[in-house]
């Protein structure tokens, strides 16, 4: 669902670290223009930061969480979770999404959200990532409080959002220069991971060509590579595999399934039960708002199958009563 209280109209823009300074962008990059060239239409400079986001190297995901990194003492003792939900509240008018959800992800867990249409997994994610306010809650990333502390806390958070908002009268490079630009990435820097992305995902052919052209697979998929361009600590993602074609899906898992053996986290929400059983390690089966039930794939299925425990949680199959006009005309 479309956040209410977005905190900015654009979900890349919302993604960004710079979430909470003046825009480095225009909100509406050139919707009634085609871009005339495969250049990027930002400039090669860094975005001028205050500290970039992010150098060149790889993922810093192998360090401990000490006091430099996130500001937060480190306690030898108890690792900080990469992801920390306590208390999480979002009601919309009388409408509660989300109830009260607490849930924790460490580091280099690969944990998926799932649940029933309406439960309130975009409200969760959203919330996570910053672009919905909760109502009360906490939510903590790398130890960093995401609504405290946003600026800092989003440097390390990697968004694919439920709505692809995404700027698509650009082309997919000038799409993942512009992304990776808002997060302080050099021009040398955007490009070399722009290509490898573009391998990685099989849009080689499709990065000169407008983000408004492409299927819904192929948008799914130059979001996905922008979310990661900048080499975030947690990558959150709502439904990554949604009309994403079993090859390319196939693909991504595998790049996620790197990442996270790198000690990157991933928390993503799916439809997919089988799926999820296969790359998940952590799932979390929420309805109407609350966990039901949470912990290994092994402890929430129960010794069933994920799909069927959830189905039970979910209140069962439904017999489906009436409708015979449908069936009347078949005879
Ligand atoms: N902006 C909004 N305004 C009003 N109600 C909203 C809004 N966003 C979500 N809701 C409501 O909150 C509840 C949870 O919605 P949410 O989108 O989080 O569910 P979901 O689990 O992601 O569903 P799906 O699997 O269909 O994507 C639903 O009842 C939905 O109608």
């Amino acid at each position: 669902m479309v956040a209410e209280e977005a905190v900015v109209a654009d979900a890349v823009v919302a993604e960004a670290v710079v979430a909470d300074q003046a825009p480095v962008v225009e909100e509406t990059p050139a919707t009634d223009q085609t871009p005339v060239a495969d250049e990027p239409v930002v400039a090669d400079e860094p975005v001028v930061l205050d500290e970039p986001v992010i150098a060149d190297e790889p993922v810093a995901v192998d360090e401990p969480a000490g006091v430099e990194e996130t500001g937060v003492p480190a306690d030898a003792a108890a690792p900080v979770a990469a992801l920390s939900l306590v208390g999480l509240v979002k009601r919309f008018g009388s409408t509660v999404a989300v109830d009260g959800v607490d849930l924790q992800v460490q580091r280099g867990g690969f944990y998926g959200i799932v649940g029933p249409n309406g439960a309130g997994k975009t409200t969760t994610l959203s919330m996570i990532t910053g672009l919905l306010r909760p109502d009360s809650g906490e939510i903590r990333v790398n130890g960093l409080d995401v609504w405290a502390d946003p600026v800092a806390a989003k440097r390390s958070i990697g968004v694919l959002p439920d709505k692809l908002r995404l700027f698509d009268r650009l082309t997919g490079r000038q799409l993942l220069h512009y992304s990776g630009s808002l997060r302080g990435l050099d021009g040398r820097a955007v490009r070399e991971r722009a290509d490898e992305l573009a391998e990685a995902f099989g849009l080689q052919d499709a990065l000169g060509r407008l983000v408004s052209d492409y299927s819904a697979g192929m948008t799914k998929k130059v979001a996905l590579a922008a979310s990661m361009i900048h080499s975030p600590r947690l990558l959150v993602l709502d439904e990554p595999f949604e009309a994403v074609d079993p090859v390319s899906a196939d693909t991504v898992t595998g790049i996620l399934q790197r990442y996270v053996g790198a000690g990157g986290t991933v928390v993503l929400s799916s439809h997919s039960m089988d799926m999820i059983e296969r790359v998940c390690d952590g799932v979390a089966i929420i309805v109407h708002g609350k966990v039901l039930a949470s912990g290994t794939v092994d402890e929430v299925r129960e010794g069933s199958t994920l799909e069927d425990r959830f189905i039970e949680l979910a209140g069962g199959h439904k017999a489906v009563k009436g409708m015979e006009w449908l069936l009347s005309s078949l005879d």
